[in-house]
């Protein structure tokens, strides 16, 4: 059996881009830039007052004239037609651009307007004070955003102010999804004694939004080869397909046994992981196909730990694990690299119950999936530990 190192070794040597596309600005958050972005001019594009106020050329000041006739009032968005003579000042609003002649601002509060003369009252200035200096921020041509960046909500906004309304992003990966197992029923339907609502479809799709992929088939199958044949026939039109139950060793389990009959290349099955240990992984051509146990804690860990990190990979995202010190002693209690919920502080990762990878609560309250190497008997309070996110 593979350990979890070599098993994300191999699915990380599969990973390429799905390719690009051009979207709208408003549809670019959290996407991956597959362009280098630079200034189309520069930033600010003027010399922008700061401060509603009057500009003035500071030599004026020099002078000791403090009492100021006003040439032209300027709006934000106006053009200026006057040029300042000795003695004058255009009474300029924030935002609107300086004209060369004047080189400061000074602001309404130390000002005295009187019959189209501004007097100052002011005790002591600097040239360009209350000025933000054209180019100070981005010169033109200069490199913003290389390509790779991930778009936040504030590169949402730099990339307005630069005018890019459309945008070359990696492409999202086509997912589909298809649970399976006779004793899974749907969730909006009652489930008998023996029956269980299906979980793992939720819980897929919900990790999968978290990454701004919507699935284009998510679906559950009875525990029938010729259904699940069908199905993931059908399925293979995606990029990436993940299936959920029937890995392990039951005789209804014919996951394993049906891939391999459609031509999928087994990379592994079975990682040396608790939980997740029976967790298939292969490729048909272009294809990923990842069939995750049916165990909702598995589902998750091997979602968290394998497919998520190999959909960050195809898209360039380097995305370093977290660490934090564990606010318990945590004993091994197998050989196998293990995984187990915690709740992040954010200064530490602290204890939560969970029996067994059949335990829906999956912790309750985690918002975090902390990793006890195999090499580690006992992870000792204050020890830092590698987590993954659950938020
Ligand atoms: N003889 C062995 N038995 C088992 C082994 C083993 O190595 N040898 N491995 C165990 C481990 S570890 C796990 S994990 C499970 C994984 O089994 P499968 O992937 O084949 O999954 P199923 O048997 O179909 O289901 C396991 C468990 O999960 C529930 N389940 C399944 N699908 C869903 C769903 N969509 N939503 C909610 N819950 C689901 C299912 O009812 C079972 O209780 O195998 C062990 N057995
Ligand atoms: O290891 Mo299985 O994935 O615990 O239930």
């Amino acid at each position: 059996m593979i350990s979890y190192q070599k098993a994300l070794e191999i699915i990380q040597s599969k990973a390429k881009s799905f390719g690009t596309e051009e979207v709208h600005l408003d549809d670019a958050l959290d996407r991956i830039l597959a362009e280098d972005i630079f200034a189309n001019r520069d930033f600010p594009p003027f010399n922008r007052a700061a401060m509603d106020g009057i500009a003035i050329h500071i030599q004026d000041l020099e002078k000791g004239i403090s009492s100021y006739h006003i040439a032209e009032t300027i709006y934000a968005g106006d053009d200026s037609f006057k040029k300042l003579e000795s003695g004058e000042c255009y009474k300029i609003m924030t935002g609107a651009a300086v004209p060369e002649s004047a080189n400061i601002v000074i602001r309404n509060e130390d000002i005295l307007f009187e019959n189209g003369t501004a007097k100052l009252n002011i005790d002591s200035s600097k040239i360009y004070q209350n000025i933000a200096k054209k180019g100070q921020d981005l010169k033109k041509s200069e490199l913003v955003l290389p390509q790779e960046s991930q778009i936040n909500t504030a590169k949402i906004g730099l990339l307005a102010a630069l005018g890019k309304h459309t945008l070359k992003v990696q492409k999202l990966p086509q997912v589909a999804v298809l649970t399976t197992g006779n004793e899974v029923v749907p969730v909006h339907q009652t489930a008998s004694a023996t029956q269980i609502n299906n979980s793992n479809l939720h819980l897929l799709k919900a990790l999968l939004r978290k990454l701004g992929i919507n699935p284009i088939k998510a679906e559950h199958l009875a525990d029938e080869k010729d259904i699940i044949r069908t199905a993931l026939k059908d399925a293979l039109s995606a990029d990436i397909i993940i299936l959920n139950g029937g890995v392990s060793a039951g005789d209804a389990d014919f996951i394993p046994e049906i891939l391999e009959e459609l031509g999928v290349k087994k990379l592994f099955h079975k990682v040396a992981i608790r939980p997740g240990k029976p967790i298939w992984c292969g490729y048909l051509n272009d294809k990923m196909i990842f069939a995750l146990p049916g165990n909702p804690f598995s589902c998750l860990v091997t979602f968290k730990i394998f497919v998520e990190p190999f959909i960050f990979s195809c898209l360039g995202i380097h995305n370093h694990d977290e660490q934090l010190p564990l606010s318990f002693t945590r004993k091994g209690k197998t050989s196998l690299d293990e995984f187990f919920p915690v709740f992040n502080t954010q200064k530490e990762l602290q204890y939560l119950p969970i029996n067994g990878s059949g335990d829906i609560r999956l912790g309750l309250q985690a918002n975090a999936v902390a990793w006890h190497p195999a090499e580690i008997t006992d992870l000792e309070k204050g020890a830092s530990v590698f987590f993954k996110s659950l938020q």
